[in-house]
Formats: structure tokens, sequence, C-alpha cells
């Protein structure tokens, strides 16, 4: 099957490997990096059963049968097999993406739990990024918890892999806990893992995170997600490396070095009472700020040339850009930071087939060339009335937040319109509401509740 223009885009967009997977349950694309990472002749996956790649084979209770009922994003691990037949661990994340036709398709993206994917490159030579790296470096050589603080897409991830790699622990795993979809229910089966027959669905044993990351680096994305009854548990399994699985009466040890990461200011939520301080205190022995690309502009010249080289290397089309497309790139704020710039560029990719990349092919948000028209200000009024949460956040992210308000009143609340209209998959979007604590009372549309 043919690629969509859409689905070519999303697919250069992914930097792990990453497969769609469509509503009969066959493969519909993959991307380079998941050629690359298990050796597939993508002809020979495409078209093929969505668990294909499952070294247990396809079996009628599937995730992907099960996300095409519920449409819940999921995160769990998995073992796949490559194309030598070796066995692979992987923790893959599930989530629903809406083509522009309005089918349902699921993306899926696999985080490889060890080896082989070598971690992106730490590009920039700016003042701040040396300092960082040297600070990346000192705290590499400890074993002390470290908390990365920094916006959305500023690279608090590539830091994390960035100290695991540069850590006595290199040779082990480094394993992601995205804690915005631990839910409560799911916390401590992903996190401790469960026996069988546990719970309803339980239906073979499973191994947890903190486990599989045993004498490497387990990394807490959005640790500021985590809900509050889930941090006991959590700090408890820190402080003594021990656990038990769900459903399971043994006690089982691991010895992690934990790295953390957020976008919240956690030691106002400790002050407000919605972060735990003792759990606080256990990660962030070592408090890292990410600095944004607004502040460190001085890379972005390299930056581009570096992400440019990476499509070209997945396209197999070499690209230039000429001076007044980095100079547009040069006075732009960056909201989401170096993400939101490697998203740019694919875009500008596709839309330069001559391979020059002028100033026209740089598309920025229309609320950045023309600001967003401000809501009315009793609407303003009655949206920070509603959602008091907005008045802390940046300029930008509250702009942001008061754009998705609007469109959410636009489509009725319907999250799967919102996130549409808005080019964004369902889960981006519940991430963003999450983030922006902007709790509507309209569930209907996410994740199919
Ligand atoms: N210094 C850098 N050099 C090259 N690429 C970078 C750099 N920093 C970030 N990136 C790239 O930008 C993208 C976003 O980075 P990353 O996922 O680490 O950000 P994040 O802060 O963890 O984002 P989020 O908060 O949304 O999880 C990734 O593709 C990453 O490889």
């Amino acid at each position: 099957m043919s690629r969509t223009p859409y689905l070519s885009t999303l697919l250069l967009a992914q930097r792990n490997p990453f497969l769609v997977i469509d509503a009969e349950m066959r493969i519909r694309s993959v991307n380079t990096a998941l050629e690359t990472a298990l050796g597939y002749d993508p002809n020979n996956l495409i078209g093929t059963p969505c668990c294909r790649l499952d070294a247990t084979g396809a079996e009628d209770g599937c995730r992907h049968r099960r996300f095409f009922r519920d449409l819940e994003p999921y995160i769990e691990t998995h073992a796949l097999v490559d194309a030598r037949g070796e066995i692979r661990f992987a923790q893959i994340q599930g989530f629903p993406i809406v083509d522009p036709q309005g089918q349902v398709l699921l993306g899926e993206s696999l985080h490889l739990l060890q080896g082989q994917r070598q971690p992106g490159q730490m590009v920039g030579r700016s003042q701040q990024m040396h300092t960082l790296a040297q600070e990346l470096r000192r705290a590499a050589a400890t074993d002390a918890a470290v908390l990365l603080q920094g916006e959305t897409g500023s690279g608090k991830e590539l830091a994390a892999e960035f100290i695991h790699q540069h850590s006595t622990r290199a040779k082990s795993p480094f394993v992601v806990v995205d804690c915005t979809v631990l839910s409560e229910e799911l916390f401590e089966s992903e996190l401790f893992g469960h026996v069988k027959g546990a719970f309803t669905g339980a239906v073979g044993s499973k191994t947890g995170l903190l486990e599989l990351a045993d004498t490497g680096t387990l990394f807490l994305d959005e640790i500021g997600e985590l809900p509050l009854s889930q941090q006991p548990k959590l700090l408890r399994a820190l402080e003594s490396g021990m656990f038990r699985q769900v459903g399971s009466t043994k006690i089982r040890q691991a010895n992690v070095r934990v790295v953390s990461a957020t976008h919240r200011d956690l030691r106002v939520m400790v002050e407000q009472g919605q972060f735990r301080q003792d759990l606080y205190y256990r990660l962030a022995v070592l408090p890292l700020p990410i600095p944004p690309l607004r502040e460190r502009r001085a890379d972005i010249p390299e930056l581009a040339e570096h992400l440019l080289r990476e499509i070209s290397a997945q396209s197999g089309r070499p690209y230039r850009m000429t001076k007044d497309a980095l100079r547009k790139l040069l006075l732009y704020s960056f909201p989401g930071n170096i993400r939101e710039l490697r998203n740019l560029l694919h875009l500008a990719t596709v839309l330069s087939p001559d391979g020059t990349i002028g100033d026209a092919a740089i598309r920025l948000p229309a609320s950045t060339s023309a600001p967003p028209t401000p809501p009315a200000t009793d609407t303003a009024a009655e949206l920070l009335h509603e959602h008091p949460s907005i008045s802390m956040l940046s300029p930008v992210e509250a702009a942001e937040a008061r754009y998705i308000l609007q469109l959410l009143q636009r489509h009725r609340g319907s999250r799967k319109e919102v996130a549409a209209s808005m080019s964004i998959s369902e889960r981006t979007l519940y991430r963003k509401l999450k983030r922006y604590q902007l709790n509507t009372s309209d569930e209907r549309t996410h994740s199919g509740s």
C-alpha cells in the first residue's frame, strides 16, 4: 500500500521506530527508524497482520484489537522479533491518529529497551549548551537522582539519554516511563509488573518497567503528572529498591539510577500540596534546568542544519536552506522548542520538492505571523474564572490554552474534532489539556471513553 503524503510526513517526524496500523488490523506504514532498528524490508511488513512483529505471534486478544474497540492510548512492554529472528524488548506507546479523511488509525512508537538504538546527538555550541553538557557529564559521573526541568521539546529526554550513555550503566537498559499515560490503574502493573490472573485482562504475567531497567537507568518522563495517590508507592520502591508485582507476595529487587523530567515547577507543586515533598527530595538531588531554544538562538543554524541532514538521510534527498528562510527561523520564538523546529523543517522539505527551502516554505503557526484574535474581554474573563490555572502559565502557553478552549467551545467539547483541527493526535491534545489543567467536563471523545 502506498504512503499518503500525510502519513509520510507523520512517519518522517518520528525519531523512534514507528508504525501505523489500520482498523483492518494490518500494518499500513513504517518509518525508516523501524526498518533500521529491526532490519526489516518494509515490503515484507506493509499489509501484513498487525502482530507480525510480535515474538508471541498474533493473538485474538492482541493490544491492537483492544485499541480499535476502546480507542484507549496505551504504554506496554512487548517482546518483538527482528529480521534476524532475535528477540528484542520494546516499550510501545500506542495512540490514535486521525487522517485527513477522518479515519482513525493506530500509531505505535517503539522504545527498544536494549542496545542498537543510538541516542540522538546533542547539537549546539552556545554558552548555555556548553554549560549544560558540562553539567550533564558531571551528573553522569555520579549515581545521584537527576531532575531535568524544561519546556516541551527542549531536549529533556535527549539529556536523560546523554546522562545514561556517559554513565557506568551505559551497557544496561535505558527505560522510559511516560507518566502522562500512567493512570492510577495502570501505574502499578506497568511499573512493577503483574502475575497471570492478577486482575481481569491479565492473561499472562508481565515484567514491570522497574525490573526491565535493572542495573540501568529509569527515566521518569513528565513526573509532575504522576497522580498523588501513586507517589508513595514510587517513593517506597525507589528508596528500598524492592517491590512486589501486582497479585504476587514475592518481593523483587531492582537496582536503577533515576532520572526524571518535567515541564512544571515541582517546588511550587510541593508548596501547593500537589506533589509530595519527600518524593521531590528523592528525585531532585541534582536539579538541572534545560534552557528553551529562544534563549539560545545561536544554536538555531547548527540545529537546523543537523535536523535537515537527518531528514535528508531518511528521505534520501539532499536539502539546503536559503538565508531568508534561516532569518525567519531566527526571529521565531519556538514555543515547542527543538521538536517544533524539527516539525517545521519536515513540513518545509515536503513543500520544497526542488530541495531548496525558501522562507515561504517555513510555515510558522498563524498565531505568530498574525497574533491570534484575543477572545472578547468577557470571554477571556470567563475562561480565566473557569480555568484559573491559565493565569499561571507563560504567555505562550496561556495563548495556546485559550486557543484550545475556544476550539473546544466551537466543537462542542469534541476532543476528536479539536485534535483534527489542530492537526495533532488526540493523545497530544490530551497531554496539552492535562498540562494546562484544562479539566473540561466533556470526556466524550477522549480515547473512546
Ligand atoms: N540539543 C539537541 N540537539 C539535537 N536534537 C535535539 C536537541 N535537543 C532536542 N533535540 C531533538 O528535539 C526533539 C525533542 O527532544 P526531547 O524529546 O528530548 O524533548 P523533551 O523536552 O523530552 O520533550 P517533551 O517534554 O515533550 O517530552 C527530539 O527529536 C530530540 O532529538
